[in-house]
């Protein structure tokens, strides 16, 4: 498009010109364009020729007889009822028509034509939602908004709230919603470089000034979750941290657990996966603060390199399902990021993978990758995971065992920009006691400043394959 649009504006004629401006506005900045141009325009389209765009994509029924009627007295052509529109409003990434529908009509009927609506008012996307039996909104998008994500801060703002994170943008403009309550556990899942520890990262920041415990298991020696200690009231960097850390996380949850049980009169001796209620039940006063457990690449959790690390592994995965299982009650939440989460990590892969709710795929290189995130959410799901472009990291397809699913994008966030986040709220990380040995110790500002570079070391010897 931004070659037709110079090759019109050097034809030099002023309608020329426009056009080619126009165009090369739409290409280069679409957001102003929009705003400017392309609002007005798509308002004029929908009300300049709406009866007849509804009549071609079918969403038109017969007249009723009293209107076949009404038409005939007063020698008027019947027209087939279109839905009513009851209101238009527009925002910088789109517009919202409210539409009330003819009777016969269905939602689903709506959805069926969304794809021929966009392309007959020549918009990027069109969402269908409904508000009320008979009344739908369509969400019109105006331009790729996932291409250059700003998260629409007032709309974000008014649904963020305790353990509710603005994590990403959703590809109908709308901020994607991170609820811990709502969705206690989730697995984040991509191949290399697709964006997961970006979409960690976004739940960090957004969760860094809230009274939340931040728990981290990086047993990539730390690399991602290191500059976070400050807001990190635990964290475990090795397989064998991450077994203590886990065993302390579930005496943590058996404590919770008999709170609950005090403050309800619940005899002592009844088991936890029987106790209905769970921490927000309290009263605030005694209530325990919510720990969130982030944990970067799964598969090193799994990983066994000798027959003794057996042991280790399984006695981690007992542990992870475990919490999986019952910790949701006791206000722990898990957000668990890997490559690949399938049969082929060991023992209890599967197990630990069902009891994860919520699902977020970033790019896969295969469709049996997206199968592990997505293949219990929905087939076109799995598909839209897979044509993700390596050219847009931060993508994902979201979804949650209900089939629910959308593709979404997070922020970009510098390292630094969330470091410094963890540093300004470093006051709010809650000391928990269970946990302390796994406190991490965070160095004074000055002594980062002075760490050495890395030695150059000798280079290393590889003796060169024998010969006959
Ligand atoms: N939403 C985004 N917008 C722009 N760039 C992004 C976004 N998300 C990630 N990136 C960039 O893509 C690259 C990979 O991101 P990230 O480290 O989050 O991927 P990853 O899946 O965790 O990779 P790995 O598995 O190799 O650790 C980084 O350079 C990051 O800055």
């Amino acid at each position: 498009m931004a070659t037709l649009a110079t090759a019109l504006l050097e034809l030099g004629t002023p309608a020329a010109a426009l056009t080619g401006g126009a165009l090369y506005a739409k290409a280069r900045h679409p957001r102003a364009y929009w705003v400017a141009l392309g609002l007005p325009l798509t308002v004029g389209r929908i009300r300049h020729d709406y009866d007849m765009v509804m009549e071609s994509c079918g969403l038109t029924v017969e007249p009723s007889f009293w209107r076949a009627m009404a038409s005939q007295a007063t020698n008027r052509a019947t027209k087939p009822a279109a839905p009513k529109i009851r209101g238009i409003r527009g925002s910088a990434t789109g517009l919202r028509l409210r539409l009330r529908l003819a009777s016969g009509q269905e939602t689903a009927d709506v959805t069926a034509a969304a794809e021929r609506l966009r392309h007959a008012w020549g918009v990027h996307a069109v969402y269908v939602s409904e508000v009320k039996p008979g009344v739908v909104d369509l969400r019109i998008v105006g331009f790729d908004v996932l291409r250059d994500v700003r998260m629409p801060h007032r709309a974000a703002a008014k649904s963020a709230g305790l353990l509710r994170i603005p994590v990403a943008l959703r590809s109908d403009g709308s901020p994607h919603m991170r609820d811990f309550r709502e969705v206690p556990h989730d697995l984040n899942l991509g191949a290399n470089q697709s964006g997961k520890s970006m979409f960690a990262r976004n739940l960090i920041h957004g969760l860094a000034p809230q009274p939340v415990a931040l728990v981290g298991i990086d047993c990539k020696r730390g690399v991602e979750q290191r500059p976070f200690t400050p807001r990190l009231s635990a964290l475990a960097t090795d397989q064998r941290e991450a077994l203590g850390l886990l065993l302390a996380l579930l005496v943590e949850m058996d404590d919770r657990y008999d709170l609950i049980k005090a403050h309800q009169g619940i005899p002592g001796s009844v088991a936890a996966e029987d106790v209905a209620s769970d921490i927000w039940g309290l009263p605030e006063k005694v209530r325990p603060v919510p720990i969130v457990v982030l944990i970067d690449e799964i598969a090193e959790l799994f990983l066994v390199a000798s027959k003794a690390d057996e042991e280790r592994r399984n006695q981690i995965v007992t542990a992870l399902i475990r919490l999986a299982q019952l910790a949701r009650a006791a206000g722990i939440y898990l957000e668990i990021a890997g490559q690949r989460f399938g049969s082929e990590l060991g023992k209890g892969a599967t197990l630990l993978r069902s009891q994860l709710t919520g699902r977020t795929v970033h790019r896969v290189n295969d469709l049996e990758s997206a199968r592990m995130g997505l293949g219990d959410i929905s087939e076109a799901a799995m598909v839209a995971a897979t044509r993700i472009s390596p050219d847009m990291p931060g993508t994902a397809v979201s979804g949650d065992t209900s089939g629910q699913w959308s593709q979404i994008r997070t922020p970009y966030r510098s390292l630094s920009e969330v470091a410094a986040q963890c540093t300004e709220f470093a006051h709010m990380t809650p000391i928990l006691p269970r946990l302390e040995a796994f406190r991490p110790y965070v160095p004074p500002a000055a002594a980062l400043a002075n760490i050495p570079p890395m030695p150059s070391a000798p280079p290393v010897f590889i003796p060169a394959p024998a010969t006959e």
